[in-house]
C-alpha cells in the first residue's frame, strides 16, 4: 500500500502554477480546487493531502513534519533558514531578489534598507562589507524610498514594472529566485518510495517546460 504524502502548498500566486505543473505530471488534482476556501484537502486520487499554507508558513510545517513535502520560493527558504532537504527546482514563480532605490541614489553612511527579507539583506549587506540598517516590513516594500524610511530596499522583481511604475531602479542582483519542492527530513526517509515516485512524475515535465522557455 503506497503513502499518502502530506503537502504544504502556498496559497496565492504559486498555487497556480504548482497545481499546473502536479496536472502535466499526471497527479488528478481537481479543477475547483484552485478557488476553494478549504485549508485541508484530501487528494485520495493522487494519494495526497494538501495543506494550504501562507507561503512563508511552508518550511515551517515541513521542518516540523506537520508535512511531509512542500512547494516553497528559494526567497522564502533563503530567508527561513529551516532544517529541510530541498529535493527539487520546480522552475515555476521565477522571479529574482534585487537592490532597489531612487535613480539619483547616492552611497550614505550606515543607510537604512527597508525589506521583507531582514536576514537575506543582513547577510548580502554583511558580505559586501556594508553596515546597513535593516528595517523589516510586510508588504508594498516599494514606498519605503518613495517616502522616506529607507534610503534603499531589498525586494522581488518579476517584470519590472513595480519598480518601473514608482519611478525606482534595480541597483543590484542578489539571487535568482524559483519555487523549489522541499522534504522533511525523517518523511524523506519513512516515504521515500512516494516522493522518488512523485519526483520521478515532475523532472521530464519541468526539463520540458524548460527547453520550452529556452
Ligand atoms: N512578482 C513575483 N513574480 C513571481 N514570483 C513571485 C513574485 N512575487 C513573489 N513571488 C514568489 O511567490 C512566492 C509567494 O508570493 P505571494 O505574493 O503569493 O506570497 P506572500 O508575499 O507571502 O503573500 P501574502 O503575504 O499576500 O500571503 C514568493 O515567496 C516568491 O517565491
Ligand atoms: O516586478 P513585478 O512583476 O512588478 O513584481 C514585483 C512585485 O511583486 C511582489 O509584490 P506582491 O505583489 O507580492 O505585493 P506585496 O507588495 O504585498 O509584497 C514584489 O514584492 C514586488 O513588489
Amino acid at each position: 500500500m503506497q503513502d499518502i504524502l502530506k503537502v504544504a502548498m502556498p496559497k496565492g500566486r504559486i498555487y497556480k502554477q504548482a497545481s499546473k505543473l502536479f496536472r502535466e505530471a499526471g497527479l488528478h488534482i481537481p479543477e475547483d480546487m484552485d478557488e476553494s476556501r478549504k485549508l485541508i484537502i484530501q487528494i485520495p486520487e493522487a494519494r495526497m493531502e494538501f495543506i494550504m499554507a501562507k507561503p512563508v508558513d511552508v518550511p515551517t510545517y515541513v521542518e516540523y513534519g506537520a508535512a511531509d513535502i512542500g512547494v516553497v520560493g528559494k526567497d522564502v527558504l533563503m530567508e527561513e533558514n529551516r532544517d529541510v532537504y530541498e529535493l527539487l527546482d520546480l522552475g515555476i514563480a521565477r522571479c529574482r531578489m534585487s537592490v532597489i532605490g531612487l535613480p539619483d541614489w547616492r552611497p550614505v553612511l550606515n543607510p537604512r534598507v527597508a525589506t521583507k527579507y531582514p536576514n537575506v539583506a543582513s547577510q548580502y549587506f554583511r558580505e559586501q562589507g556594508q553596515q546597513v540598517e535593516v528595517i523589516k516590513l510586510n508588504g508594498s516594500i516599494e514606498l519605503a524610498p518613495l517616502i522616506g524610511l529607507a534610503d534603499r530596499i531589498v525586494d522581488m522583481v518579476e517584470t519590472g514594472s513595480t519598480i518601473r511604475e514608482n519611478g525606482l531602479m534595480e541597483h543590484e542582483q542578489i539571487f535568482a529566485i524559483t519555487s523549489r519542492l522541499i522534504a522533511n527530513r525523517v518523511s524523506y526517509r519513512m516515504k521515500s518510495e512516494a516522493i522518488q515516485a512523485l519526483c520521478d512524475r515532475l523532472q521530464p515535465v519541468i526539463a520540458a517546460v524548460a527547453s520550452a522557455s529556452k
